[in-house]
């Protein structure tokens, strides 16, 4: 049986690889995150995808590691997480009655294979007051993630349209990744079989 580890440190992604009955364990990545300018977006979280799936399946070469990275792109420039309260204000005042794209890489790693793939979902905000944008920056919400603001929590108030995979947004594109792993041969037959 191949087990299935999820690279992540995540509490979304673990969440939500929970939510559709894969199987899986834990191993959060120690991966270096710096991408080299000008690299397109796509190809950043795949490649910030592989590096934490390889520093994992470093200590599981038997299983099937799965790493995601995801950002926040607009205008051509990716957003990563804020590190401080006024770049966070920034990042939401920018996103602000616009739309965005959100780019989730997947990085899969098994003894015989690597694959990688990304989705992007596009995401129209309202125009937000200042007001708004301060009090959510109060919550504590925006730090740990890219872009600054979280769909699947108080940040799902400033979302008017979202075209696309919800779950790339979130952080894991779920349906794409369950049928790379069944192609895979990892998962077989139902939702919670993982091949023998
Ligand atoms: C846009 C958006 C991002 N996010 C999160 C998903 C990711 O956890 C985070 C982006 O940072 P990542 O570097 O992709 O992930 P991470 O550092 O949280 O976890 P790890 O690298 O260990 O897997 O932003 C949301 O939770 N909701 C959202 O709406």
């Amino acid at each position: 049986m191949t087990s299935i580890i999820l690279a992540s440190s995540s509490p979304r992604r673990k969440e939500l690889l929970s939510q559709v009955l894969i199987p899986f364990t834990v191993h959060a990545a120690d991966a270096d995150e710096t991408i080299s300018p000008g690299t397109e977006p796509s190809d950043a979280v795949e490649q910030l995808a592989l590096r934490k799936a390889e520093a994992v399946f470093a200590h599981y070469p038997d299983a099937a590691v799965i790493g995601a990275d995801t950002v926040v792109v607009q205008d051509g420039r990716i957003l990563g997480k804020p590190a401080d309260a006024s770049e966070a204000a920034a990042m939401i005042a920018s996103l602000s009655g616009t739309v965005h794209s959100v780019y989730t890489g997947v990085a899969i790693i098994t003894a015989n294979e690597t694959v990688m793939f990304h989705e992007k979902t596009d995401v129209e905000f309202w125009k937000l007051t200042g007001e708004e944008i301060a009090a959510y920056i109060q919550t504590g919400e925006p730090f740990d993630k890219a872009g600054g603001y979280g769909i699947q929590s108080a940040g799902a108030l400033f979302v008017k349209a979202v075209h696309g995979d919800y779950f790339t947004v979130v952080g894991l594109p779920l349906s794409s990744l369950y049928r790379h792993l069944k192609r895979l041969g990892i998962l077989t037959g139902g939702l919670s079989s993982p091949a023998k």
